[in-house]
């Protein structure tokens, strides 16, 4: 065995194990072209993928396996760096795609998926489907009744699982009648974000932290998840889900979980999500009162971004110009249990932003007796940035003497830094799909979210959408490539704080 073969065998034997037959529906779209061959492509070059690991497309669209794999072959052109290309790799890759054209409601199609798993032996199959909730249901049913799923199929769900408690719950219940949740994935991809794992290193591996993470030492948290970019085109979707439904009920609840979390026993799916759903039940619901000074929603209007002129979000394509969709939201809430009753949790998020960010800040109480310069008072407390994008890293501010013999006891803060990229330079940092692709062939189910998590989020978020139904105000409007509403700031200034936006 040559050396290479050797090294990609070990490599197989810690991580992966097996092969895998993907059936990927949706194959023609974008999550697919832009997320889900560069992630398999990036797991192939990095000898992950297992030697007999296939792929079989699914879409209407009338393609022959040869156009399927010239579409794929040029998605992996598009977004994957140039250096990161090996012609070796990516013919490798697309001897393993094949493609049927299939109309996902019609059970007839099916055939074609049966046939094409034939022979597969013991080799697991993992059902993705990239395509619309609404379709869910229709997929798992006919695939069980045309004889197409056997013991070892997993399925692989997208977000979002409904817009409601009441419409995910019917989701789930078509899923759950076809698979157990032992082999549901459901996929929130912001827990495949290497920085996002790293929270529970963070939290649980360093005793510093573990000792402080509580209301006795911890004033208040902040969540920002600032995206530059506006609704890319997807009005008909977006605009009838807003920032809320498609940010906060799942990517900003998850970092909220693994902020909040108690210590799971182990590392296993199960003790990790029972954690995360302890926080989500402990989520201090919304009332109407509370909707004037502790929920602040926004819309984009036109403005700049990076230097370019870009239209507000009723002036985007498609648009219904009566919308009240949110783009922004601002909130403060609280986990009301007792590590943290008392501790505000400020969140925001929002489209069009003035740039890219998401960043959770940690901060800690003042020391009880203060003893330095009163003017710098405001100075004294630390403060835990963790990065999760772009520049991915950790900074604790700490307060020093600030240097030089007139300066006196005078502080300087400072920020103890761990750079990502400087600190682990040699190692790329994964795109969150190749560690959920990698974890789904592997069996593993704790970067996937339990049906108790969704179901909690969505109860939480429809007390908030209820309230804002009660009251119909349009959100308030913010130029693109600002931080939102003048009001979001208000909102944390009212309890005499700023939203932090250093690193
Ligand atoms: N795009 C993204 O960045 C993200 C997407 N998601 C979720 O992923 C899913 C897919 O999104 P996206 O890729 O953007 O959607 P697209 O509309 O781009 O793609 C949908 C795909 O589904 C196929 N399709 C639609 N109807 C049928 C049908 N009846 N039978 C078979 N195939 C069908 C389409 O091909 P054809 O028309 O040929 O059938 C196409 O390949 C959605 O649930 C979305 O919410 C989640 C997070 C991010
Ligand atoms: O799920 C979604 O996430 C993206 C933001 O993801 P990120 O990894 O770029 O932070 C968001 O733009 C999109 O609207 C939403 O559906």
């Amino acid at each position: 065995m040559s050396q290479d073969k050797r090294s990609r065998s070990s490599k197989l034997a810690d991580t992966l194990g097996s092969d895998v037959d993907f059936v990927l529906f949706g194959a023609l779209g974008d999550l697919s072209q832009r997320k889900l061959y560069p992630a398999l492509y990036q797991l192939d070059r990095e000898n992950l993928l297992a030697d007999n690991t296939r792929l079989l497309g699914v879409a209407r669209q009338e393609v022959d396996v040869e156009g399927f794999r010239s579409r794929v072959e040029a998605s992996l052109k598009e977004y994957i760096k140039r250096d990161e290309l090996d012609a070796e790799v990516v013919e490798r890759f697309l001897n393993r795609l094949d493609y049927r054209c299939v109309d996902a409601t019609q059970v007839e199609g099916y055939a074609g998926i049966r046939e094409w798993r034939q022979g597969a032996g013991d080799r697991p199959m993992v059902v993705y489907l990239a395509v619309g909730a609404s379709l869910y249901g229709d997929i798992c049913r006919h695939l069980e009744d045309s004889g197409s799923l056997d013991e070892s199929a997993r399925v692989v769900v997208e977000k979002p699982i409904g817009h409601d408690l009441e419409s995910s719950d019917e989701i789930n219940d078509a899923i759950g009648a076809v698979f157990p949740e032992s082999r549901i994935y459901r996929i929130d991809h912001y827990l495949g974000k290497e920085t996002v794992q790293n929270l529970i290193a963070l939290r649980f591996a360093n005793p510093l932290f573990g000792t402080q993470w509580n209301q006795n030492h911890i004033s208040h948290v902040e969540i920002t998840v600032a995206e530059k970019v506006g609704i890319e085109g997807r009005w008909g979707y977006f605009d009838q889900a807003g920032q809320l439904r498609d940010m906060v009920q799942n990517h900003l609840l998850q970092l909220v979980c693994l902020i909040a979390m108690d210590p799971p026993a182990n590392l296993d799916a199960d003790a990790i999500r029972d954690e995360k759903v302890k926080v989500l039940k402990a989520l201090k619901p919304f009332t109407d009162d509370m909707l004037g000074t502790d929920v602040v929603r926004g819309q984009y209007i036109a403005g700049t971004s990076d230097g370019q002129s870009v239209p507000g979000y009723l002036e985007e394509p498609d648009a219904n110009t009566a919308s009240h969709t949110e783009t922004f939201v601002a909130m403060k809430t609280e986990v009301s249990n007792w590590r943290w009753a008392g501790v505000p949790f400020y969140l925001r998020t929002g489209k069009r932003m003035p740039e890219k960010l998401s960043q959770i800040v940690i901060h800690f109480r003042q020391q009880p007796h203060y003893i330095f310069d009163p003017d710098q008072r405001s100075l004294a407390a630390n403060k835990l940035v963790i990065r999760l994008q772009p520049d991915e890293g950790i900074a604790l501010q700490v307060l020093t003497k600030d240097s030089g013999l007139d300066k006196g006891m005078r502080l300087r803060p400072g920020p103890l830094h761990l750079d990502f990229n400087n600190a682990f330079a040699k190692t790329r940092i994964p795109d969150a799909y190749e560690r959920l692709l990698l974890e789904v062939m592997k069996g593993q189910q704790y970067l996937f979210v339990r049906r108790d998590e969704v179901e909690h989020a969505w109860k939480w978020c429809d007390s908030l959408i209820e309230a804002w139904q009660e009251r119909d105000e349009p959100p308030r409007r913010y130029p693109s490539g600002s931080w939102g509403p003048v009001a979001s700031i208000a909102m944390i200034s009212q309890d005499g704080r700023s939203w932090y936006e250093d690193y």
